[in-house]
């Protein structure tokens, strides 16, 4: 069943065409990595897709509903971790409920049991809740992207959208970030979308690929499409051969590895 439908999704910033006519259409629970260059239209698309950019053309519907506005069963990650350093996981965590339990309550942590509850549950989604305690200030770049996820958790998504979470790690945080992020999507159903720059990273953990170049959709298949040649199309000049190892990404694999770890 279609769950989310995007049909002739057209975004222009003055004369830059950031989106160009995109459509498609995923289904409930699909994790959907988007692929391209820099500037190809990633984070516009992941942006109207949760409602913080109005489309200049076309619609997008979640659930039946149109997307006008942010609304609370669409949450979003964001590269920078947007974490507050000076507070432990576990408040960071917490704060994911503001759209629920409002911002009084979140400021004086007046969150009731069942919020709690989530916030410790969400944490030990990501494998941190050992850290629980620990100030995000002191932990490294992948937990607190980690502390990101769980925070996005605890708003009950029904969608998640990580606008390139593991840009700014190295290689081994990244796909543990990702392995994470692959298992909290699968355990509570979700249908994700994840915009990425690391080919081989995309390939270990994606279920289906949407390359964009240019805004336009260029590719949209699952991962025994993504070959090689799809991969030049989408990157052009950029030597891709050392992006792309060929079957060593079983993703199921790839997220037991890291749970088990
Ligand atoms: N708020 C904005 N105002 C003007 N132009 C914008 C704005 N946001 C994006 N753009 C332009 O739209 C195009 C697509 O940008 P977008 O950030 O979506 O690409 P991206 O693929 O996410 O890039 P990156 O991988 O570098 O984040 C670019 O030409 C960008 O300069």
């Amino acid at each position: 069943m279609t769950y989310i439908d995007v049909d002739g999704l057209t975004k222009r910033f003055g004369d830059t065409v950031a989106l160009d006519d995109v459509s498609f259409e995923v289904p409930d629970g699909e994790f959907v990595i988007v692929l391209g260059v820099s500037g190809s239209g990633k984070s516009t698309l992941l942006r109207t897709l949760s409602g913080l950019l109005s489309p200049t053309e076309g619609d997008i519907t979640i659930a039946g509903e149109p997307v006008v506005d942010p609304r609370p069963e669409v949450a979003m990650i964001f590269q920078q971790h947007n974490i507050i350093g000076d507070m432990t996981a576990y408040s960071n965590s917490l704060s994911g409920g503001v759209h629920r339990s409002g911002l009084l309550s979140s400021v004086l942590q007046l969150q009731d049991d069942e919020e709690k509850h989530r916030a410790l549950d969400a944490l030990d989604t990501v494998g941190l809740l050992d850290e629980a305690e620990q100030k995000a200030r002191s932990m490294s770049g992948g937990q607190q992207q980690r502390v990101g996820i769980a925070r996005a958790l605890v708003q009950q998504p029904e969608v998640l959208l990580a606008d390139e979470p593991v840009a700014s790690l190295d290689p081994g945080s990244a796909q543990s970030v990702m392995g994470y992020l692959r298992t909290a999507s699968e355990d509570r159903g979700l249908t994700t979308f994840c915009s990425l720059h690391q080919v081989n990273i995309a390939r270990k953990f994606g279920h289906r690929f949407i390359g964009l170049r240019e805004g336009k959709k260029v590719f949209d298949g699952y991962r025994d499409e993504l070959t090689i040649d799809v991969i030049d199309d989408l990157y052009g000049d950029i030597d891709t051969e050392g992006m792309f190892v060929s079957d060593d990404g079983d993703a199921d694999a790839a997220v037991d590895g890291v749970a088990s770890t």
